[in-house]
């Protein structure tokens, strides 16, 4: 058996080359080798002495007996690992460390021939220095000689010897003929491995790139990606046709594209996220663009302001379509008072904010009508506002109608589940009317909603996330129903965080003839209205409020024959029936109320003269007879010590 010995410089160069030629020698000769960083002592003879590089060849000179047959191989990157360079990405720069400069040359050049040019290479080996900040190096077993700082090194192993030097072999050993067919198949095998690979990268390259085509192209925006630099990575039909691109424009920068500078800037400022209106050939765009920080990629898009204002009309047209839209704004509200213009001052300024609402106040008083001014002056204003009445609202249907159900979830669940009125409301506003008429149970589901932002369907299992604020109204005493466990405490203040209290209309008797007025006006009429329906209308106590005022002008307007409203074109039990007391002494009674709420006392002289501005003239004597009625029948009370008059009891 021939002896074969190799010599290579370092232990890892060695080990490698001495599998490759058990490869494909192993079987008909005796192969030692040797590393000269592991040292060699004894003096070597043998038929043939392979040199792994020129580098070591007066070194291994030094060691070997005369007559050796000589071979330095020629050396390749290892095929097999050459494939972990295709998951560097594209246009990454990426040194290639090597022990000479020679070598380093021939490899990258090697490395282009075989199609693995998507990065670009930068020559390094002892004597180079580096002048810039890289993130990959691949080197063929020199790990040492790679600079420090590069975060990725790639080590590809030592290369092997190539094709010519192991033919060379064969013929030293004359066993080329028997051998060199084999000897191909092995070397062609990890070739063809290799080219396969490549090519079934590229084929899946070539198809998620068309796929990412069509999807882009079918995508109303207009899309943009690119680096730093401005240079394009991807763009769609639409972006092309906004900037009137023709043909590829992938590799091109965006400076070619836009001629105004400032978009330019915009688009390669360092803001990650950020949304800003420019004007392209005469139309106007909302540019609204992220940055990719691992990929180093920014993504813009292009929205046509004229397609979002349109597309803002159909959504609210759809809203106004299903009911969800809020209809007053502040400016319907109508009254002067004073407790009115604060309401609505509070109101305005709740408004701005995004925070649960309470709003209290008695039956008809326009608790509706705040919430509904609320939601239009919000930032939701665009938005859906739906309106649930919980009084009316049977408890058994309460919790889908709210939260929506799935298919199958109960008998008589329609087909596709159907979402309740907090999806609807999503981005919106729910207002949740009469919430102390809801059931301890819902009141318990409701919280849930409040603190975590989240619902789940009837018959469901997926949590789904809703954006949505809360205006919650009661005309009952929320607090004396915590008190006597009817309403859960904590959901009492999850919706207290603000609060609006409207004053009934008995407080604020100076806006009752412009709610008339108003009323009045709204059915397209005129009339004048006898002194006696005035002073009655401003002295009745509207124990419905707002809502009995307006059902009042509705029923006058009806019964009305003439120009002028009087007494008989008023509900009759209102005016006679509803409260038997005399229209003097109710108007006598008003006042005192009145004036014990704003905590004045009630003299005969401050009434005698109230009464004149309401059409009521008495003297001091008329009315001091008129108290005594209403003393007897319990109404009122002389204040003791300074005189005047206390109230016991409102009609
Ligand atoms: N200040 C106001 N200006 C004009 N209209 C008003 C005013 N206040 C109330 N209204 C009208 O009165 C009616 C009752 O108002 P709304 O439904 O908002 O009251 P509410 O307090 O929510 O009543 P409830 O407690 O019975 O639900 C509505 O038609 C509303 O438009």
């Amino acid at each position: 058996m021939k002896k074969v010995v190799l010599i290579a410089g370092t232990e890892h160069t060695r080990e490698t080359l001495h599998e490759q030629l058990m490869g494909y020698i192993g079987d008909i000769a005796h192969i030692e080798s040797y590393a000269i960083d592991e040292g060699i002592k004894n003096k070597i003879e043998a038929d043939i002495v392979i040199i792994s590089t020129n580098l070591i060849y007066d070194d291994s000179l030094k060691h070997l007996k005369e007559g050796c047959k000589l071979i330095t191989a020629r050396r390749i990157l290892n095929y097999k690992v050459i494939e972990n360079l295709l998951f560097i990405p594209e246009g990454e720069k990426v040194l290639f460390v090597n022990d000479c400069k020679e070598t380093t040359l021939e490899c990258i050049d090697w490395l282009k021939r075989l199609g693995l040019s998507h990065v670009e290479y930068i020559p390094y080996y002892p004597g180079c220095s580096l002048k810039q900040e890289i993130n990959y190096a691949i080197t063929p077993g020199e790990i040492d000689i790679v600079p420090q700082g590069v975060k990725h090194v790639i080590d590809i192993g030592p290369r092997l010897m190539d094709i010519v030097t192991i033919a060379e072999i064969l013929k030293e050993l004359e066993v080329y003929d028997k051998k060199w067919e084999d000897a191909t198949i092995i070397y062609l095998d990890k070739i063809v491995s290799l080219a396969k690979k490549l090519a079934d990268i590229s084929k899946e390259k070539t198809r998620a790139f068309e796929h990412i085509k069509i999807v882009m192209d079918g995508m109303k925006e207009a899309v943009l990606a690119f680096d730093e630099k401005g240079r394009i990575s991807i763009s769609n039909e639409n972006l092309r046709f906004i900037l009137g691109a023709k043909g590829n424009i992938i590799g091109k920068n965006i400076r070619e594209f836009f001629s105004s500078y400032k978009i330019v800037d915009y688009l390669l400022s360092h803001e990650k996220d950020a949304s800003s209106v420019f004007e392209i050939k005469g139309e106007k765009y909302i540019i609204t663009k992220f940055t990719l920080e691992k990929e180093n990629i920014i993504i813009a898009t292009f929205k046509s302001q004229k397609d979002i204002e349109e597309l803002e009309k159909k959504v609210i047209r759809d809203l106004y379509k299903k009911g969800y839209y809020a209809k007053y704004s502040f400016d319907d509200i109508i009254g002067k008072s004073e407790e009115l213009k604060h309401t609505k001052e509070v109101g305005r300024k709740i408004a701005k904010t995004d925070l649960t609402v309470l709003i209290e106040g008695e039956s008809g008083t326009g608790k509706e009508l705040f919430a509904s001014a609320i939601h239009n002056e919000s930032l939701r204003k665009n938005k859906p506002f739906v309106a649930v009445n919980f009084s009316s609202l049977p408890e058994n249907l309460a919790e889908s109608e709210l939260f929506g159900y799935e298919e199958g979830a109960f008998t008589g669940a329609l087909k596709g589940g159907k979402k309740g009125l907090f999806e609807q409301a999503n981005g919106g506003t729910i207002f949740l009317d009469e919430i102390g008429d809801a059931s301890l149970r819902l009141q318990t589901k409701l919280l849930r909603v409040l603190q975590e932002k989240e619902i789940m369907r009837i018959g469901g299992d997926k949590i789904i996330p809703v954006d949505v604020r809360i205006i919650a109204a009661t005309n009952k005493n929320l607090g004396q129903l915590v008190e006597k466990g009817e309403f859960r405490e904590d959901l009492y203040y999850r919706l207290k965080v603000m609060y609006l209290k409207i004053p009934p209309l008995r407080n604020r008797r100076e806006d009752i003839k412009e709610l008339f007025d108003y009323f009045i006006n709204k059915k397209g009429m005129s009339f004048k209205i006898s002194l006696e329906v005035s002073n009655w209308l401003v002295n009745y106590n509207w124990p419905g409020n707002i809502r009995e005022l307006k059902n009042i002008v509705e029923y006058m307007v009806a019964v009305c024959d003439g120009k002028e409203i009087s007494k008989r074109d008023l509900p009759f039990d209102i005016f006679y029936e509803h409260n038997p007391l005399r229209q003097d002494l109710k108007i006598i009674l008003n006042i005192i109320e009145d004036l014990s709420k704003k905590g004045e006392n009630a003299s005969r002289r401050k009434i005698e003269g109230i009464c004149k501005e309401r059409g009521l003239n008495l003297t001091e004597q008329m009315i001091r007879t008129r108290l005594k009625e209403l003393e007897k029948m319990g109404y009122i009370k002389p204040r003791k010590g300074r005189g005047g008059t206390v109230l016991v009891k409102t009609i």
